[in-house]
């Protein structure tokens, strides 16, 4: 690139539920340091549990006092690091945990800019800054009935999607707004702006307060996607006087269609530990919206999470919301939006069918039927919900059928059973039908040029969630798979799932617990190149080519069209199947 680079840092924060972390990347994107703050172990004083306080009510909080000491501490340690000089990092950007909000009082924005390097952030912004000491958590679920009141007021949950990108959720900063109005109002009057999490930290290292970014906006049940600006009649929801609303929101979020700093680094940090004071601070996201920074994710391009649950986070051009996922404005690429499924039942559910299969808990009996080519479970078909699901939306339920298809209609008729054969038919099926649902739901957000010409499915109608859909929309493959979190070391799984989704141009396999935060260095060094005219590259093609392929990611074998293609066939069956839950 240019000489601009030679000797650079740039800093990605993670502010999550448990933690806030810093990662330092260098000009060829290979992580140097990184730097944790455990809210529970570093600044127990707080008395959180994970980070939190959880009330019987379902309020879940987090103290926003504790959140200042940590981004000191945070500093503190790096600027005692010999290896990391801190006047060499250009830019800083980052993610912090979604739909969390911080509540600023009349005074607090104004004593951003003036803050003393003497003394500390604690000091100086608490209480005075803030017109309440706490910020709701993501796993808040205490606004049930402000959550009914928003789908109304929209004409119900699919509409409230279609507007929003998301049914209402009780975390969703809209509701979370609300209630505090309608329940504190003395501390509504009190607050002159409200800010995201992202845009807290933000406003925090720029030294002003900073409006909030278009993509974790979306996550607030209150931002038009379509008009990209806040909607008046769910703001009323909140507050009949929209304007005075849309003023402690600070005014319209930031665009990102194009990278623009907020602003450079607060003197105070640079006077206190050394950093330089031309630093650029560029917009702040939610966790999920920089995991997809973290992946040189391309449009149809799938990030497939296989952790404690199983999320889907992908690219894509098309808005076709539901109310069983959530798009996002895409924080980095022009007229993309982030789809994001997360389904409940993924690796708890598989667990408990590994343990009928090994009282040790070993994987290989399970992996062993997983792979297996002679165990038959070609008219089988089966859902695993120990937990109640979220996409599909059903109770906690299991249902196990056969299938055949009638030669004459094209239509699938389903005989439930109690059991199969045996209980590696279980493993098999289980693997199988997870990665069958997120194949069908992730289709309809596929570009149309990703269907494969060479198929022919027919033109029975299948039904999803809330729509009909003809079974050519699942001829669409992505066209490449990430596989990431605990369950994606295991071949097997991870084998099953990349037959079945189909990528055409290749899957992969990383290990990185820092997701979110490198996704923040990344757009810190992309956001300032492309602002200084430094690389024309759009984000997505820049990572593409930056990208340590080598080093932080493993190439998995590639999709044969044949095993893609067997799946074809139990998709009618798994719609028939979906309506008896
Ligand atoms: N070898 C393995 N095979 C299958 N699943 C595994 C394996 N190792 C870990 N897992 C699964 O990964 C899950 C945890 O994923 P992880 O990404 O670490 O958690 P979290 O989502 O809580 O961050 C465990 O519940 C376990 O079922
Ligand atoms: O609510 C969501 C996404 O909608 C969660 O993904 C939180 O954003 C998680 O935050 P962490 O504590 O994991 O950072």
């Amino acid at each position: 690139m240019t000489a601009d680079k030679v000797g650079a840092f740039y800093l990605g924060f993670d502010l999550s539920t448990q933690q806030l972390k810093c990662l330092v990347i260098d000009q060829n994107l290979a992580l140097v340091h990184s730097e944790t703050i455990g809210f529970d172990k570093d600044l127990s004083h707080y008395k959180t549990t994970k980070g939190v306080y959880l009330h019987e009510d379902g309020t879940v909080e987090c103290p926003v006092a504790m959140w200042l000491e940590a981004v000191d501490l945070v500093f503190e340690r790096m600027s005692k690091h010999k290896h990391i000089d801190l006047s060499l990092v250009r830019a800083m950007s980052g993610s912090c945990q979604q739909h969390g909000s911080v509540y600023w009082a009349e005074s607090g924005p104004g004593l951003l800019p003036k803050l003393d390097s003497k003394q500390s952030l604690k000091q100086q912004l608490y209480p005075e800054a803030f017109s309440r000491n706490v910020a709701p958590n993501w796993q808040d679920h205490s606004t049930g009935e402000e959550c009914r009141e928003f789908e109304e007021s929209c004409g119900g949950a699919a509409q409230l999607a279609q507007v929003t990108g998301s049914r209402a959720h009780h975390r969703f900063t809209g509701p979370q707004i609300m209630k505090i109005a309608k329940k504190e109002p003395e501390v509504y009057r009190a607050t002159s702006k409200v800010s995201l999490v992202s845009s807290f930290l933000a406003s925090i290292l720029a030294g002003e307060f900073t409006p909030l970014e278009e993509a974790d906006a979306c996550g607030m049940n209150l931002y038009n996607i379509d008009k990209r600006d806040y909607d008046d009649k769910l703001l009323r929801n909140v507050d009949d006087d929209t304007e005075t609303l849309r003023s402690k929101l600070g005014g319209p979020p930031i665009n990102c269609d194009k990278p623009a700093p907020v602003g450079t680094l607060s003197p105070y940090f640079v006077e206190k530990y050394g950093l330089n004071p031309e630093c650029q601070i560029f917009p702040f996201t939610g966790d999920n919206l920089a995991t997809i920074c973290s992946l040189p994710l391309q449009p149809n391009d799938v990030l497939v999470s296989l952790g404690t649950s199983t999320t889907i986070l992908l690219v894509t051009d098309q808005y076709h919301p539901s109310p069983n996922y959530h798009l996002f404005i895409h924080p980095t690429i022009p007229r993309h939006y982030m789809g994001m499924i997360c389904y409940c039942n993924g690796a708890l559910a598989r667990e408990r069918i590994r343990d009928q299969l090994s009282e040790t808990h070993d994987w290989e009996p399970f992996n062993a039927a997983v792979k297996s080519t002679t165990l038959n479970t070609d008219n089988e078909i089966a859902c695993y919900f120990p937990l109640g699901e979220i996409v599909p939306n059903v109770p906690s339920s299991y249902r196990r059928a056969t299938f055949a298809k009638s030669p004459d209609s094209q239509e699938v008729k389903l005989e439930l059973k109690d059991a199969f054969a045996d209980i590696a038919h279980d493993a098999k099926n289980i693997v199988e039908s997870q990665a069958l649902s997120c194949r069908v739901r992730i289709s309809p957000l596929l570009s149309k040029d990703c269907a494969d010409p060479s198929v022919d499915l027919g033109d029975s109608m299948v039904h999803f969630d809330c729509d009909d859909f003809p079974l050519s929309e699942y001829k669409k493959r992505p066209r490449r798979a990430f596989f990431v979190g605990g369950a994606s070391k295991n071949d097997a799984i991870v084998e099953r799932f990349a037959q079945v989704l189909g990528a055409t141009d290749g899957n992969f396999r990383l290990e990185t617990p820092n997701s979110c935060a490198l996704g923040g260095c990344y757009r810190a060094m992309w956001s300032h190149l492309y602002y200084g005219g430094l690389t024309k590259a759009p984000f997505d093609n820049f990572l593409n080519e930056q990208f340590r392929w080598d080093t932080d990611v493993q190439s998995l074998s590639l999709t044969k069209d044949k095993e893609w293609q067997y799946f074809n066939n139990k998709i009618q069956a798994l719609s028939e199947l979906e309506k008896t839950l």
